[in-house]
């Protein structure tokens, strides 16, 4: 097991799909610079419709240093197949050919739902950089499919539905990717320590009270926007508001996702 990770550069939290190469790639250049000696790895998120787009994105993580690249489905026009998706994502990999290669599932969003189980059969031989898997989807069949049958490589299986993680764990996840972990991050790493002891009713309990307070807000609809809101007030830091179509979270949803965290009895006392 290694940890929570916060997101990936230009991903689902900080909107990536929603900015201009331009931004993408100062956003990108940022934090590798300031992640310098502070972070273990800054994976960027280099996908994008245009597939000449997504290589200029992928060179340019590797110029900078990035310490691997992730690259979810194209959307628009969906890739069908295995094939069509391995032949589109072959051709962004290559053009990073020293950098650890992530191939970022998130069905929610893309809409392609690709089993991954399927797509990691034999995808050394066409992607050799290929390195592991962001599986932001609730099937831990496939998840599992995927463990069992990859245990003599060296992939990573990095979670990234936030509220189930403890299952994920359970079947062998080595770690977990999330939007939650950037305000909920050190009570995560408290229900891995908790798994690793292993004592199962406590890391239940966290994941339990991570659970009850997004099942709440997921009520109230949430989304990037709303995250964003909850970064900002659990950190003072303010996120700036979304760009359209996202729309900034209402006051409402603010004041309710506030009383409903501070709400929480955490295990540790606090
Ligand atoms: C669909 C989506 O945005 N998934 C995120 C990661 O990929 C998660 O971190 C969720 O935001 C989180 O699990 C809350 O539902
Ligand atoms: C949640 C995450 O990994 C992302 O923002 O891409």
């Amino acid at each position: 097991m290694c940890c929570v990770g916060l997101e990936t550069v230009n991903g689902t939290t900080g909107e990536g799909l929603s900015l201009n190469i331009q931004e993408r790639k100062q956003l990108a250049e940022e934090w590798v610079y300031q992640g310098k000696d502070k972070l273990d790895h800054v994976i960027v998120h280099v996908g994008a419709l245009s597939l000449p787009e997504s290589q200029e994105l992928a060179r340019h993580a590797a110029d900078i240093g990035a310490s691997g690249i992730a690259v979810i489905a194209p959307f628009f026009f969906k890739p069908t197949n295995k094939g069509e998706l391995i032949a589109f994502l072959q051709k962004v990999a290559s053009e990073a050919p020293a950098v650890p290669f992530y191939y970022y599932h998130i069905p929610p969003l893309t809409g392609v739902k690709i089993r991954v189980e399927e797509l990691l059969d034999g995808i050394k031989e066409q992607i050799p950089t290929f390195q592991g898997v962001k599986f932001s989807d609730t099937d831990l069949l496939d998840l599992a499919q995927c463990i069992n049958k990859n245990e003599r490589e060296q992939f990573a299986f990095l979670y990234g539905v936030d509220e189930q993680l403890l299952s994920a764990l359970a079947i062998g996840a080595d770690g977990a990717v999330g939007s939650t972990y950037n305000y909920l991050g050190q009570k995560t790493n408290l229900m891995l320590q908790a798994f690793a002891k292993p004592d199962l009713a406590l890391a239940r309990k966290y994941q339990f009270l991570t659970g009850a307070f997004l099942n709440f807000v997921i009520k109230l609809g949430f989304g990037v926007a709303q995250t964003k809101a909850v970064m900002t007030f659990v950190s003072g830091i303010p996120m700036g508001p979304p760009r359209l179509p996202l729309v900034d979270a209402s006051e409402e949803f603010i004041l309710k996702a506030k009383a409903k965290l501070d709400s929480i009895v955490w295990p540790d006392g606090d």
